[in-house]
């Protein structure tokens, strides 16, 4: 089913974020229905940096590919800024697209951006975005690959700029909002309340950000179409591999995390090393 289907539904699509196949493929195992490529998780993983704008077109296009190849499900990724101006924009949406990206995120801040949470945000103007929306729209491929307009405008301009940004980068040609960073839960019914019946709202939960978390159900109840968890991901398994390293540099050995890891045959079942090699099989030669 193509996400713009899916979207027309009423319940809520939950895109867990993922920053490579193993990601991916563990979160289409849990049963998610689509994935978050986030920005953030790319940079805090290849480069152990923050999110401000550091990754580049190609290595979040790489590493769609690479996800492309592993699962099926539509992947929600991350453009920033477009990287650039509305034909750097253009190319962004090409290059995503050809890496089998379902749905693009743009967002209005001036380069280099910075994650959403962050303080000391800034913007281009509502023109300049509504023109780069337009452009990728005018670029895609396929009129089934969405366009998820963000404004950062909240922390910047106030509330009600962001609401009317986003009526503009509506007017533009945005298949779906995203307004990023609503600091209260008023905030986010009244993103809702505005917008809710007249195109599908992203909301965004990023633990500890500027947003207070607020389960799938109850952002669905509101009148949210997708939410997306980014970053949580690295924040668990960077917590888990701060343990791990920790208790192999005391213990000289991983027997005392042994049953906070998996074992080989464990990491096996999960990566599907015995249904590849039975698969090589058949193309070999040896099984007949
Ligand atoms: C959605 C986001 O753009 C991302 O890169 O995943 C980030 C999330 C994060 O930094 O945790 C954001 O700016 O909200």
């Amino acid at each position: 089913m193509s996400l713009r289907v899916r979207l027309a539904q009423d319940k809520i699509l939950m895109a867990p974020g993922v920053y490579d196949a193993l990601t991916a493929s563990l979160a289409s195992d849990a049963g998610f229905e689509a994935l978050y490529l986030s920005g953030a998780a790319v940079a805090y993983t290849r480069l152990g940096r923050p999110d401000i704008g550091l990754t580049s077109v190609t290595e979040m296009a790489d590493t769609m590919a690479l996800i492309a190849d592993r699962t099926d499900l539509p992947v929600i990724i991350d453009a920033d800024t477009g990287f650039g101006n509305a034909l750097n924009a253009q190319r962004t949406m090409r290059q995503y697209e050809r890496a089998g990206a379902a749905a693009l995120q743009v967002e209005d801040q001036s380069h280099p951006k910075r994650c959403g949470h962050l303080a000391d945000k800034s913007l281009i103007s509502p023109q300049e975005m509504a023109g780069k929306i337009s452009a990728m729209a005018d670029a895609r491929r396929s009129y089934g690959t969405l366009i998820i307009a963000r404004t950062d405008a909240i922390a910047v301009e106030g509330f009600q700029a962001a609401i009317d940004r986003a009526e503009t980068y509506v007017a533009a040609g945005a298949d779906v909002l995203f307004i990023e960073a609503p600091q209260s839960r008023d905030q986010l019914r009244a993103i809702a309340e505005h917008f809710a019946g007249r195109l599908p709202l992203l909301a965004n939960m990023v633990e500890g950000g500027a947003t207070p978390v607020t389960n799938a159900d109850d952002l669905e109840a509101q009148g949210f179409s997708i939410v997306i968890f980014p970053g949580g991901i690295v924040r668990a398994l960077a917590r888990s591999a701060q343990d791990y390293y920790a208790s192999l540099h005391m213990n000289g050995s991983n027997t005392p995390f042994a049953d906070r890891m998996f074992d080989f045959s464990g990491l096996n079942q999960v990566i599907g090393t015995s249904e590849m090699l039975e698969l090589g099989k058949r193309y070999d030669g040896s099984d007949d």
